[in-house]
């Protein structure tokens, strides 16, 4: 597919660095400022430098808030075949049908981990969209990591409070299990190798055992252990279960304002 990639920042850029891994699709950058591109990219800075119909996907990766005035001047550029992409938080495909009328649409909420493969996608398309070009692009989006089909836009804003947020949840994490590391003695290398195995690690068992994680945390309490010390603070008062619910909360509530 020859595909338009309308902003190359943190997210559109991490997600292009898996695809251009892959020769099975060109692509070029629509971004004034995007930097050391990857081999073989195309990027344009105006828009007069694009073909009409030249694109088969045109990806959406700018801010949600940006949409309604940047994308009327690239919807030219789409084959009228061809669909719309948008991995922006919570703006719906009727707000983006709004600025390129009845075309097909598919919105995708990625996450960061897309930078190393490893990221986690869903996925909802309008019913303009064949079912075959849903199929290439749940294919594209798969070269970056896993891809979940959702039924609705309603779950794709609640997806990304989950997967899309949350790796700036676990970053904030990490960032303070390493300072506690720290704070304990460890230099900042050490810290961040002891938290970051521990925390693949704890990943690993999780997903090749058959227990529930409250059975696999109680497997390394040991009565009036170090563990069940240390749980006493991170759970007093069922206060960490209560923050994530409020955390996910929040967000969710945010890409259902930015709807
Ligand atoms: N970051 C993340 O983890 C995730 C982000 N998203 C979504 O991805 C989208 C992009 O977010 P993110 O990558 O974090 O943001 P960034 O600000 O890093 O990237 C946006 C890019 O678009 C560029 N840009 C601004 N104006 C234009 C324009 N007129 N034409 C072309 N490009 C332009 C920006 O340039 P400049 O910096 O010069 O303004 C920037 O490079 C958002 O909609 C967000 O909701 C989805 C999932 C996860
Ligand atoms: O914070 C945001 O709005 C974007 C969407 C998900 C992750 N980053």
């Amino acid at each position: 597919m020859n595909i338009l990639l309308i902003g190359c920042g943190k997210m559109g850029g991490a997600m292009l660095r898996q695809w251009a891994e892959v020769p099975d699709n060109t692509f070029t950058v629509a971004d004034p400022a995007a930097t050391a591109l990857p081999d073989g990219v195309r990027h344009v800075t105006k828009t007069t430098e694009l073909e009409a119909a030249e694109f088969d996907v045109v990806i959406i990766a700018i801010k949600p808030q940006m949409i309604a005035g940047v994308l009327p001047d690239y919807a030219f550029a789409l084959k009228p075949e061809g669909c719309f992409v948008s991995i922006a938080a919570g703006c719906s495909i009727a707000s983006i049908a709004k600025v390129v009328g009845d075309r097909a649409i598919i919105r995708v909420m990625p996450n960061l981990a897309a930078m190393v493969g490893q990221g986690v996608s869903g996925l909802v398309a309008n019913a303009l969209c064949s079912d075959d070009l849903k199929a290439r692009v749940t294919e594209l989006v798969a070269q970056t990591g896993t891809c979940v089909e959702l039924a609705d836009e309603d779950q794709i804003d609640r997806l990304t409070a989950i997967s899309g947020s949350g790796p700036g949840y676990v970053f904030e994490l990490m960032r303070s299990y390493v300072a506690a590391a720290k704070s304990v003695g460890f230099d900042d290398e050490t810290a961040r190798k002891l938290v970051f195995d521990t925390i693949s690690g704890t990943v690993e068992t999780a997903r090749q055992s058959d227990e529930t994680l409250e059975d696999l945390r109680n497997s390394v309490t040991s009565k009036n252990g170090t563990t069940q010390a240390g749980l006493s603070q991170l759970m007093r008062d069922g206060q960490l279960e209560g923050l994530f619910h409020d955390t996910v909360q929040a967000a969710y509530a945010r890409a259902v304002e930015l709807r």
